[in-house]
């Protein structure tokens, strides 16, 4: 089976993702490819590491160019995926990278995002409970994002387990790809190369709704997050620090216990052997997601670092594993657990 897929927001970092590894995989052909301002262009004029595709023009995104795929990757500005996707019929897979379907709670969505919401698809991150069920022959799927695809993985096995309190604090360190390929003065090479720098601080970063939901889904009950993102002077990768206070009877054999029953049978999620510590290098380009579990007897908590790259399980390399589990195909078609070290 070969399926036809095209991809809107193909210029930027999201789409140029999507487009490498979509290039590797063996049960696609590659359709249209669009774009905003960059359309007209030749794609290798602003992806040069897509080499295969160099002479493809990006074409502008409507329905002109993206009906008639099987698939359909959006990687676009968020309040952008609706319009588009409302165009597409209801038996081509769209698949959302950006944010305007992940969040259920319409409120929380107008709080974070100051928009109408749009409405809530099936969520991408097939490793939490229930996820693979909600993706397998889906025709909406809405992508994580990157820092709640860390966090979550980091510390829902904590919360299925009823290991540790509701309230999770959470420090990350973002690569610049996170926040897109668009000029913003904040990440120019001499404001970011040499230090790092907190950005989001005090409970308003957007992806603090999704993390809750996640966690509180995991939890059975509402959980808080005081989530702290920092860019750091890399172009990609995650590395999450999460921690809460455990529950009287869990200290680290029940912790390990938990996240090693969590993940034994998952092909991206890797708990380290016990000493070893995550780092973003080692899942660099990877769909791979490295863990750590620890317990600070002390502080009376579990501590729990999680390194990924937010371009690829971040973003595209959920999405393909995501198209993978809706159209029936082996989950791990086109992706690879091996990093890019050193
Ligand atoms: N970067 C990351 O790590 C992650 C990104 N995402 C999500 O993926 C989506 C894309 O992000 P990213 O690739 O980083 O962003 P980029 O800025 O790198 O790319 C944005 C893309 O959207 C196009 N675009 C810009 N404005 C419009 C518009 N008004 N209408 C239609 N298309 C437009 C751009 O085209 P052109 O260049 O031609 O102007 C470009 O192709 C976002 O929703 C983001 O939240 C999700 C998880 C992680
Ligand atoms: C470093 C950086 O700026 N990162 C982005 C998150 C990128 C991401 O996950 O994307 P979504 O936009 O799809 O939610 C931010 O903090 O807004």
């Amino acid at each position: 089976m070969t399926v036809r897929v095209a991809v809107a927001g193909a210029s930027g970092y999201a789409g140029g993702e999507v487009l490498r590894l979509l290039l590797g995989h063996p049960g696609v052909e590659i359709g249209a490819l669009t774009a905003h301002s960059s359309a007209g262009r030749k794609l290798g004029g602003v992806q040069p590491h897509l080499w295969p595709l160099a002479d493809r023009v990006l074409e502008a995104t409507g329905a002109a160019a993206l009906s008639g795929h099987d698939v359909v990757f959006l990687a676009l500005p968020h309040g952008q995926s609706a319009a588009v996707a409302e165009q597409l019929g209801g038996q081509t897979l769209v698949i959302d990278c950006g944010a305007d379907f992940r969040l259920v709670d319409p409120g929380q969505w107008e709080r974070f995002y100051g928009t109408p919401h749009a409405g809530t698809w099936p969520y991408g991150l097939p490793e939490l409970p229930g996820g693979r069920e909600a993706l397998r022959g889906a025709k909406r799927i809405a992508v994580p994002g990157c820092y709640p695809t860390a966090v979550s993985l980091a510390l829902a096995p904590a919360y299925a387990h009823g290991l540790i309190e509701p309230e999770a604090v959470v420090v990350a360190a973002s690569g610049t790809s996170g926040a897109g390929k668009a000029l913003k003065p904040h990440l120019l090479a001499s404001e970011v190369m040499g230090g790092m720098s907190p950005y989001g601080v005090g409970g308003v970063h957007r992806h603090t709704p999704e993390m809750v939901q996640n966690l509180s889904a995991a939890a059975g009950g509402p959980v808080t997050v005081s989530f702290t993102p920092t860019l750091a002077p890399m172009p990609r990768g995650i590395l999450a620090t999460c921690s809460a206070r455990t529950k009287p009877h869990a200290g680290y054999r029940e912790l390990r216990e938990a996240y090693g029953k969590a993940y034994a049978g998952e092909p991206f999620v890797r708990l380290l052997p016990e000493g070893q510590w995550p780092a973003t290098g080692a899942v660099a380009g990877s769909n791979a997601v490295h863990l750590q579990v620890a317990y600070d007897e002390d502080a009376g908590r579990a501590v729990v670092v999680c390194a990924l790259d937010n371009l690829t399980k971040g973003t595209a390399g959920g999405a393909v594993q995501s198209m993978n589990l809706a159209l029936g195909l082996p989950e791990e078609t086109g992706l690879t657990c091996v990093g890019l070290a050193p």
